[in-house]
């Protein structure tokens, strides 16, 4: 699996200490309060966990799945829910978590679908960020780094469900995209 990594863009090491980094600031930003924590299935698994106990405030956890907005035919920007929350959201702080904001069609939709259900705050924590791939904007509260546009594996970040369970994030070799 690791003969399949070209090059590594974030070691174990650097991502431990950004997200130790993210937690103080998040514990100091909501100190007295508590957080529910909105996980983005499957991607953000990883990076959630080492999030929330980097954290020394109450924390909830919560997930949500969404379909992807379709490849070959149209990206309209219209996702799907696949599995719903479990807690409510009204009137409670909620952080929404992902692994990487690419397009931000995905975080754009759970945005507006969190905001309908009338939380006291809500913002956006990401582990990785690739801005040249925007298409439409995204208010980031919590950014731990920001990537050049390259596809990226590792630390919950799949290529065909492989390589998620990688402590680092790299770059795939070319030969590793052919099954
Ligand atoms: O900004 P966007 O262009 O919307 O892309 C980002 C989304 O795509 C990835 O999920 P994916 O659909 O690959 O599902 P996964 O987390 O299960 O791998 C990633 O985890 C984000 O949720
Ligand atoms: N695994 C993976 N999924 C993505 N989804 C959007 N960008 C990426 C990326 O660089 N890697
Ligand atoms: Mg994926």
């Amino acid at each position: 699996m690791i003969n399949d990594i070209k090059e590594i863009m974030l070691t174990r090491e650097q991502l431990a200490h950004r997200i130790a980094e993210m937690g103080q600031e998040i514990s100091t930003d909501y100190a007295g309060q508590e957080i529910l924590m909105i996980g983005v299935l499957r991607g953000a698994v990883i990076f959630m966990a080492d999030l929330a106990r980097a954290i020394d405030i109450p924390v909830a956890i919560d997930f949500m799945a969404v379909s992807s907005y379709g490849s070959a035919t149209t990206s309209s920007g219209v996702v799907r829910i696949l599995k719903d929350l479990d807690e409510t959201v009204e009137g409670r702080h909620v952080l929404i978590v992902e692994d990487i904001i690419d397009s931000g069609l995905t975080l754009n939709y759970l945005l507006e679908n969190i905001r309908s259900r009338k939380p006291a705050s809500v913002k956006i924590c990401t582990l990785l960020n690739k801005p040249d791939r925007r298409k439409v904007p995204v208010e980031i509260a919590y950014n731990g780094f920001t990537i050049p546009d390259y596809f990226v594996v590792g630390y919950g970040l799949d290529f065909a469900e492989k390589y998620r369970n990688l402590p680092f994030v790299g770059i795939l070799k070319p030969e590793a995209y052919n099954l």
